[in-house]
């Protein structure tokens, strides 16, 4: 028997759950409020709590327990190394016990591993901030206003490396909170310096190269990172020049206006195209963030990268690095531009975020796959909002002819739709207008939208840095998610490395799953220049796809 006939036994689909939920997300009645990040929570295992809102192990030990009336307690410090004060919280948040534990214990409590030289303590609480680097009111103030209270484990450790002015090398799970990790000692580093032009740079991958002159995850990337900038420097006034082809013409060419800049946000290839113009120069700047690093780092990258770090010629050029994914000979690479690098890996390198449920169905065929996204919808295993993702543009509008016909509230994002109504179909999809989104690759990395409940993997992933980014889009700041990934035959290949993901963050796999061969060197390589072929997507009868050709639906 094929093995792989033995996934279909696998799928696992929840009819139990009604849309109510997630009409009230897409509603914006409960989207990223942290009271309902409190309540999914208190279901995850300690390990997972990232955020904080389950009790931490520490409140719960006996220590804590005796003596309960007491605002302010100590806890012996065993390794007798970094002692601090810690702020653990209890569901009302002027009722913080403060207790003191080692950076050894908060490092082990939020799985945080750390090598390099002589690295700083972590913070437990932002409120450690002040106290330690005298950072300014505004920030905690801030972060306060728009309810953060306690930083996630990328925030504790990373913070105060950047803030001592460390290079630093950062590997944490999806939706885990990187972007404030960087954004909120860079704004507090340029406080000190004087206003000289660009002095921070943060760079941002592009999807696709060439063909697909598709910038969506780029620009929302920036997007995501600038709104970031902008509500955390709230009451200051950072000048944020966020380089696309519109504003390239006009806010980074004015030499005025550059002069009161303080950072940059911009793929590889925009800030190329202007340093090589002569309009930007990189002179004065002291930061430089490599975010989604792993991808800026890929060879397609690598002139690029070179060409602009050479611009920044400022001797103290703090560099940092953060993504999701670090396969080794992107650290290795990534290593030889930095000095003494300190590296922070949160969990398990490369591995998917715990709060996402993850499952395979093995569909045999191409219209098996079909079959199974039907069966799901009219079995109500879809709640909304749902990601589906798949291999390429063209599958992407096959897919889209198809389910747009069974009457599914959907729309599709790719590269041939104009920049409009990629805009247009994001932000409907954000609101919850539209329920089901069909997306290539592109909207892999990085995008930060609020409650995705399931993300599909309709074509399988062809890495597993693909797979981690995908189902990354749900399960995000804590809360809860879903991912499927289909598999026919044809991607024997990926099941391996899949299955050990899937095990390394705590979801059911077969043991037979994970014993499947290794793809051999070649493979491998093959598999990277050429994703696997498959057949078109259409249950419908020829002379009725032709006919359907005439109309243009997308
Ligand atoms: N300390 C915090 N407490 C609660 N929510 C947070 C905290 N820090 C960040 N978040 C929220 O978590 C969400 C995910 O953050 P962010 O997009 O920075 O994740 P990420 O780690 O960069 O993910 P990805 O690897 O997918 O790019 C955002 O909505 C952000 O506002």
């Amino acid at each position: 028997m094929d093995i792989l006939r033995l996934l279909t036994t696998g799928a696992k689909f929840r009819g139990d759950r009604k849309f109510k939920h997630d009409h009230d997300v897409v509603d914006g009645k409960s989207s990223s409020s942290h009271a309902e990040i409190s309540a999914l929570s208190s279901d995850i295992k300690k390990e997972l709590d990232f955020f904080h809102d389950r009790p931490s192990p520490v409140n719960i030990s006996a220590k804590a327990k005796k003596d309960k009336a007491s605002k302010k307690r100590k806890i012996e410090d065993d390794s007798g190394e970094g002692t601090h004060e810690a702020y653990l919280h209890d569901t009302h948040e002027q009722d913080h016990k403060v207790l003191r534990i080692s950076a050894q214990d908060l490092r082990k409590i939020n799985r945080i591993k750390v090598t390099g030289s002589d690295p700083p303590d972590p913070i437990s609480s932002f409120s450690d901030l002040l106290s330690r680097y005298a950072v300014k009111p505004f920030l905690k103030q801030n972060l306060q206003k728009h309810n953060f209270s306690t930083p996630t484990p990328v925030q504790m450790q990373a913070i105060p490396i950047l803030l001592e002015g460390r290079d630093l090398m950062t590997c944490a799970p999806t939706g885990t909170g990187k972007t404030l990790a960087f954004l909120v000692p860079l704004l507090q580093e340029l406080m000190g310096h004087k206003k000289v032009g660009y002095r921070a740079v943060i760079l941002s991958p592009t999807r696709e190269l060439a063909k697909q002159v598709m910038n969506t995850a780029s620009v929302n990337l920036t997007l995501k990172i600038h709104n970031e900038i902008k509500w955390l420097s709230e009451g200051r006034n950072f000048k944020i020049c966020m380089l696309t082809k519109a504003t390239a013409s006009t806010q980074a060419h004015d030499p005025t206006a550059r002069a009161n800049y303080d950072i940059i946000v911009s793929t590889p290839l925009r800030l190329v195209h202007e340093l090589k113009q002569g309009h930007i120069k990189l002179d004065s700047v002291r930061h430089f963030i490599f975010d989604e690093a792993d991808k800026l780092f890929e060879l397609s990258f690598l002139e690029q990268i070179d060409e602009i770090l050479a611009a920044c010629t400022c001797q103290k050029l703090q560099k940092a690095m953060f993504s999701a994914t670090l396969p080794s000979e992107v650290e290795r690479m990534a290593k030889t531009l930095m000095k003494d690098p300190i590296r922070v890996i949160i969990g398990t390198k490369d591995a998917a975020t715990n709060t996402v449920e993850q499952s395979i169905v093995y569909t045999g065929t191409e219209e098996g796959k079909l079959t199974a996204i039907r069966q799901l919808i009219s079995s109500g295993g879809i709640q909304p909002p749902v990601l589906i993702f798949v291999q390429s543009i063209d599958r992407a509008k096959a897919l889209f002819t198809e389910l747009v016909y069974d009457g599914i509230n959907v729309d599709v994002i790719h590269g041939e739709r104009t920049k409009a109504q990629r805009d247009a179909v994001i932000e409907r999809f954000q609101s919850g207008e539209i329920w089901v989104l069909i997306c290539s690759e592109i909207l892999a990395r990085g995008i930060d939208f609020k409650g995705v409940a399931k993300v599909i993997n309709y074509d399988c992933p062809q890495t597993v840095q693909s797979y981690v980014h995908r189902i990354g889009r749900t399960g995000r700041a804590g809360r809860s998610g879903e991912a499927v990934t289909f598999v026919t035959k044809a991607d024997s290949e990926h099941l391996r490395s899949i299955a050990n993901v899937m095990k390394q963050s705590g979801c059911k796999v077969s043991n037979w799953m994970l014993k499947l061969p290794k793809p051999s060197k070649n493979t491998k390589k093959k598999l990277k220049k050429r994703p696997v072929t498959r057949e078109i997507i259409s249950t419908v009868p020829k002379v009725l796809q032709e006919a359907r050709a005439h109309k243009k639906y997308i």
